[in-house]
């Protein structure tokens, strides 16, 4: 025997589950995109191709839209940490569930109307063992930006640096952020809204000498507001807005003070930082195959 099993984990990726609350008149409506994941002792399906120890995928995705019934949603990290646990009853194999929620957000039109909501999705990651459990909650595609207050000068210069110092530029982004939970006891809406209103009105009062020095403001200040979280995690890509160059143009009294930008698409900076609290409580698995952070 020349190699052996190393690290696995099986599951349903991104079940589309639409859970619509229709009790009263007013309806509402919870769009999510559900992962789920189970690790444990599941050798003989990948040796022998022994299945008896395996709860189908097929199965977690109907336990997943089951859930969407029998617990309900009143918050993603409610209804994820609901889902693992019942997946550790079902599987005797498993030591540990993962459960990714995506949440997408309609704002309402009418009593059973909705309409789209472009951009900032709200996640949320359960990691469910038997004696522990860790919730990271966050947002994605969240596309921020600043017209002033951001410069980028002094960095090292060797032969091949082109880049000029910036006094005034255009800091955009479009932030992931994950921030870990101490504990499981939280009103998990209210500390969504307040962390999301902590990293905007961050983003929007720090003056930037670099997209890392911003992402360092806007961690410390989410850790300030909120005792009750570990560390937060950021990636960042820096939606580079060039100042289009109007030097060439023939056109008498044409200039471009800081007006006009072409928006690149790629290549992008990419920036991604961990702010920790001090005596942070251990992470356990909570990060463990949760992909885009450094
Ligand atoms: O905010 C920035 N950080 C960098 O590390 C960097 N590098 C670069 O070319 N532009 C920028 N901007």
């Amino acid at each position: 025997m020349t190699h052996r099993l190393g690290a696995n984990q099986y599951g349903k990726a991104e079940t589309r589950v639409v859970r619509i609350v229709r009790d009263t008149p007013v309806h509402e409506i919870h769009d999510l995109n559900v992962s789920t994941a189970l690790r444990g002792d599941f050798a003989a399906a990948h040796t022998t191709g022994d299945q008896s120890r395996v709860l189908p995928t097929d199965t977690q995705k109907n336990t997943a839209f089951a859930y969407a019934k029998l617990h309900g949603v009143s918050s993603i990290e409610d209804y994820a940490l609901a889902l693992g646990r019942r997946l550790l009853e079902a599987c005797p194999a498993a030591e540990q569930a993962q459960i990714k929620v995506e949440r997408y957000a309609w704002d309402r039109i009418g009593d059973h109307s909705f309409a789209r909501r472009g951009g900032g999705v709200r996640t949320a990651v359960a990691t469910v063992g038997r004696d522990e459990a860790h919730v990271l909650s966050g947002i994605q595609e969240l596309v921020l930006l600043n017209t002033t207050d951001s410069e980028f000068k002094g960095f090292l210069v060797d032969e091949l640096t082109t880049l000029p110092e910036a006094d005034d530029r255009i800091l955009a982004t479009s932030l992931v952020a994950r921030w870990r939970h101490g504990s499981t006891d939280v009103d998990w809406n209210a500390s969504y809204d307040a962390a999301l209103a902590t990293l905007l009105r961050t983003f929007a009062g720090t003056y930037s000498r670099a997209l890392q020095e911003t992402l360092h403001a806007m961690g410390g200040a989410l850790l300030d507001a909120q005792p009750g979280l570990a560390e937060v995690r950021f990636s960042a890509p820096n939606k580079h807005h060039f100042l289009v160059d109007f030097s060439g143009f023939r056109v008498d009294g044409l200039t471009n003070e800081g007006e006009v930008f072409v928006a690149a698409d790629r290549p992008y900076g990419l920036i991604e930082a961990q702010v920790l609290r001090d005596d942070a409580p251990p992470a356990g698995d909570a990060w463990l195959a949760v992909a885009g952070f450094c």
